[in-house]
């Protein structure tokens, strides 16, 4: 019987060799530049994006989740990290149009840099999966539609995470002052 974990874990440490240099460096310094950090997805990359957006807050940085009711306007000066494996997806486009109209950064985590997400973000990470059609890299994956992309995204900002706490002398004690407590 295939040792599926085994595969899933194998995938990841292939394309983790092949994660561009620098990425979490550039996307850590680019969060700590922002007056507040904005987070954008659909579907599963979406609730990757809103992991990420839990951290950020663990860290006291003021981060938000597009789409929740207590979700305040982007202002100049703000950052929108936009998570897409296809970087096509239509709902994720007109966001990037009117976050840049309104003189925010975009950062576009995705696959491909011809795709609009990865031509038009100020600051592209460019991950190594397959998007959700597997209209390419589906040699990297036996998994279906964007589950390589997905896991992908939430290590990588996991990673720049651990950048951050680096960066600012934090650990795991003092963010979990302002984990919550009513849950
Ligand atoms: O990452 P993309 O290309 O924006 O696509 C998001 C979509 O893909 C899925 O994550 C499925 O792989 C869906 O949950 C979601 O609708």
């Amino acid at each position: 019987m295939t040792n599926y974990v085994a595969t899933i874990v194998r995938e990841l440490e292939h394309a983790a060799e092949l994660l561009p240099e620098g990425a979490c460096d550039r996307l850590a310094d680019a969060i700590l530049n922002a007056d507040a950090i904005f987070v954008a997805g659909a579907g599963r990359s979406g609730l990757m994006m809103k992991a990420f957006a839990m951290r950020l807050m663990h860290l006291g940085l003021r981060a938000h989740v597009v789409g929740e009711t207590v979700t305040p306007g982007i202002s100049p000066g703000d950052l929108l990290v936009m998570g897409s494996g296809s970087g096509e997806t239509r709902s994720l486009l007109g966001m990037l149009e009117k976050a840049h109209a309104l003189q925010a950064t975009v950062a576009g985590l995705t696959i491909r840099q011809q795709s609009t997400l990865g031509s038009r973000a100020d600051l592209v990470v460019l991950l190594p999966a397959s998007p959700k059609d597997q209209s390419s890299g589906a040699d990297l994956t036996i998994q279906p539609m964007g589950s390589l992309f997905e896991q992908m995204l939430l290590i990588l900002l996991d990673a720049v995470i651990l950048r951050i706490m680096e960066m600012q002398a934090q650990n795991s004690g003092t963010m979990y002052g302002k984990h919550a407590n009513l849950e």
